[in-house]
């Protein structure tokens, strides 16, 4: 089916249909389910009736022919990796929206870990050095340097207690089966693109600090985030960049001068909503398409930064740092960043966390900075030692 009939299908989630029955992940099926929260929405799928595999340009027409022969309502959900060249999106048998997801206290796991930074500290420490070189020298203004946490534990990984203890740590709550028995897991405070008939919402995030117990201090941070000439100078290259990219397809686009401060369990961010009215129509992916990888997970110029990253970085991001979320044939949907996120399997956990770098910079603020980060899958797996 062409992408311009997109428009005659039945819409598969009005969000206000959402019926309000109460969520519980008794349904969660480890390796087939997909999981995904939103606002007062959570999706849950069961079985798999289509995989669609593709580079994200090629995905809106691919997932509009899959959806054209599936049966009315159904949508295709899952993820798409950070360099756009494949995506693992279901279309399940059976979906079911529910609204938010409550918080479940689940039996504390006794497992032990044991847990491997990759690269070291100080590989990291180098690479920020590296890419403020490359600032300092003019060919960037932004590169987001990511790094990982290799974690094993002494028993298997259960991945639907994990994500019980997930809710509420972030935005978006999400569970994607991936080949190989593996489960990518997160809770992304994140908001890509979400798209409901012509209405278009965006939440970019960029300029962070890690939050306090100490609600004095934890007040103090937020403040500072907020006055920092770097962490706004940060944010506004990635609003700057993802108003031009939505530009073309609205008729209004509403992007606020000042950015908001983003509480997460773990994190403050700089974050802004834009809103926008689209002039036509276009499948939530193909703005998808158009704005990925903003420089909230890549940098600016984008090209230079993904060069930059890659040789810096070493590591292949795979599904960290991509998109998840969820289309339906009209082509309304939602997807969120791949961040605070993990790959898991049998015993281990692959966490990823990533900062902006830009000119003010400070190597050992950015690793700091990752390390908080990864309190949101630390905390939820009862992870102290790291912390
Ligand atoms: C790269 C990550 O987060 C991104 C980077 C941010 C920053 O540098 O301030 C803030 C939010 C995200 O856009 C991550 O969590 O791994």
């Amino acid at each position: 089916m062409a992408p311009s009939t997109l428009s005659t299908r039945r819409r598969s989630t009005p969000p206000a249909a959402a019926p309000a029955a109460a969520p519980t992940l008794t349904g969660y099926r480890p390796g087939t389910s997909v999981l995904f929260t939103a606002p007062g929405q959570t999706l849950l799928t069961q079985g798999r009736r289509d995989l669609i595999t593709a580079p994200l340009p090629d995905l809106p027409d691919r997932v509009a022919a899959a959806l054209a022969d599936a049966p009315a309502g159904s949508l295709a959900t899952g993820a798409i990796t950070f360099d756009g060249a494949t995506s693992h999106l279901i279309v399940p048998e059976h979906v079911t929206w529910s609204g938010p997801f409550p918080s479940v206290r689940t039996r504390r796991s006794p497992a032990a870990w044991t847990i491997t930074p990759v690269p070291t500290a100080e590989h990291y420490l180098t690479s920020v050095q590296r890419a403020l070189d490359l600032i300092t020298g003019g060919s960037l203004d932004k590169v987001v340097l990511a790094r990982a946490l290799d974690l094993h534990a002494d028993q298997p990984i259960d991945v639907r207690d994990l994500l019980a203890r997930l809710t509420g740590r972030g935005r978006h709550v999400f569970a994607v089966p991936l080949p190989d028995q593996r489960t990518l897991l997160g809770a992304s405070p994140e908001l890509l693109i979400s798209r409901h008939g012509r209405q278009i919402t965006t939440m970019p995030l960029a300029g962070s600090a890690a939050r306090s117990t100490d609600p004095l201090t934890d007040r103090q941070r937020a403040q500072q985030l907020q006055r920092s000439v770097k962490d706004r100078h940060e944010h506004r290259l990635v609003i700057d960049a993802i108003a031009d990219a939505l530009q073309p397809y609205c008729t209004h686009l509403h992007v606020p001068y000042e950015p908001t401060l983003l509480p997460t369990p773990t994190m403050w961010h700089l974050a802004t909503t834009i809103t926008g009215r689209l002039r036509d129509e276009v499948p939530s992916l193909t703005l998808a398409a158009a704005l990925h990888p903003t420089p909230a997970i890549c940098g600016t110029p984008t090209a230079t930064a993904r060069t930059a990253l890659t040789e810096l970085e070493l590591l292949d991001r795979g599904f960290y740092g991509g998109l998840v979320g969820w289309t339906d044939a009209t082509g309304d949907g939602e997807w969120a960043l791949t961040i605070r996120c993990a790959e898991t399997r049998g015993h281990t956990l692959r966490l990823w966390a990533g900062a902006g770098i830009v000119t003010g910079s400070d190597p050992e603020h950015e690793l700091a900075e990752t390390s908080a980060k990864f309190r949101t899958l630390l905390q939820g797996l009862g992870v102290t030692a790291f912390v």
